[in-house]
């Protein structure tokens, strides 16, 4: 009995593509997962390894971040101009084209409309069909979706033995981009060193935050028979601050703009006592299209899902003493000065991480 090759189709998944269309002071953001895979005369490879016929899968991702730098415009005739494409070659007799597409809103404002594909020859739908897109900022965006709030009550025994309610609030993944007014540079370089210095580059994370309300506000608020109303109204602000200080400030460094955007929450709410933030920095690298012929003045990118930085802080009060936890403060009174081993408040344990 012979063993002979069934169906059989290949190709490259889930390509992260990041376009930033730029044109206009008002950026407009595509962001994809791409897969690209063929099928056709193979069988030639499969049963003795002669790749003559082969499109490489590494040739199809690149056709794909090429293809890019025309401008993407909706996802379905981006996946036909790919299929096209690869028709066109003779050993190609078919294939499967997919995307899936994250969705963006401007911080501040709302959904970030598809920008035009400059390859398209009728463009006349695109205005008609956009979403409207006054509002917001020019170049900070918000992922829809995936982003959760949090909440966290902890009964931990206080000086006189009664239970004593810790409250903390928080939210975990809110994605967050913005295309420019990010630096990172001055770093000192070793023999390991590749990274290069960056004047402008893209600045994405997903906020994972924590804090902890005073206990006097806490008590207040869960004894006011509202429903806990005051909380609501926390969680709305704080997430508005956290994302407008993150839109807002220009960035030499993401230790910078989480320090920044815990200070903003702790300087406008008072009974708030610390936050805690963990945020990955979610690298974007530009894609060389050298190769092809093709430049790449900061438009088309790799969206690398790991390895990511990951940078992690408590902003605290220097005068909190329950956030310095028993035997009192040793350090960070000074602000901005690098905090000195500071005992935590209990609450922290519970939670799994650093926050
Ligand atoms: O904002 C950054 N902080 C870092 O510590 C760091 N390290 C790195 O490689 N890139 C960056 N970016």
């Amino acid at each position: 009995m012979s063993v002979v090759l069934g169906a059989n189709q290949y190709g490259k998944a889930e390509v992260r593509l990041v376009r930033v269309d730029r044109d206009s002071p008002r950026h407009r953001l595509t962001d994809l997962s791409i897969t690209s895979q063929l099928r056709g005369d193979f069988a030639a490879t499969h049963l003795v390894g002669d790749n003559s016929g082969v499109i490489a899968t590494d040739t199809q991702k690149n056709t794909v971040y090429a293809f890019a730098r025309d401008g993407i415009g909706a996802p379905e005739s981006f996946l036909a101009r790919l299929a096209r494409h690869f028709l066109a070659r003779p050993q190609v007799t078919g294939g499967r084209w997919a995307a899936e597409q994250y969705g963006w809103d401007r911080i501040g404002g709302g959904p970030v409309p598809a920008a035009p594909d400059a390859t398209a020859t009728d463009t006349t739908g695109t205005d008609a069909t956009a979403a409207p897109d006054a509002t917001g900022h020019d170049h900070s965006f918000v992922r829809s979706g995936g982003e959760r709030r949090t909440a966290l009550v902890h009964a931990g025994a206080s000086a006189d033995g009664t239970p004593q309610l810790t409250v903390l609030s928080g939210l975990r993944d809110a994605t967050l981009l913005k295309s420019t007014g990010s630096e990172f540079h001055g770093f000192p370089r070793d023999r390991y060193t590749t990274l290069p210095e960056a004047t402008d580059r893209i600045l994405a994370t997903d906020v994972t935050a924590w804090w902890r309300y005073t206990d006097d506000f806490a008590a207040e608020a869960l004894a006011a028979g509202d429903g806990g109303a005051a909380f609501d109204a926390r969680y709305d602000a704080v997430r508005a601050i956290l994302l407008e200080t993150f839109a807002g400030l220009h960035s030499l460094a993401l230790q910078q703009t989480v320090f920044a955007m815990g200070k903003a929450v702790l300087d406008a709410y008072p009974e708030i006592a610390e936050i805690r933030l963990s945020c990955p920095n979610n690298h974007h690298f530009l894609v060389d299209l050298e190769p092809f012929g093709l430049d790449n003045p900061g438009e088309v990118f790799f969206a690398a899902d790991r390895p990511y930085g990951l940078i992690e802080a408590a902003v605290t009060r220097a005068d909190d003493e329950a956030g310095a936890g028993p035997g009192g403060g040793s350090g960070g009174e000074v602000p901005g000065a690098p905090a000195g081993p500071r005992p935590e408040h209990p609450v922290w344990a519970t939670i799994g991480g650093f926050v």
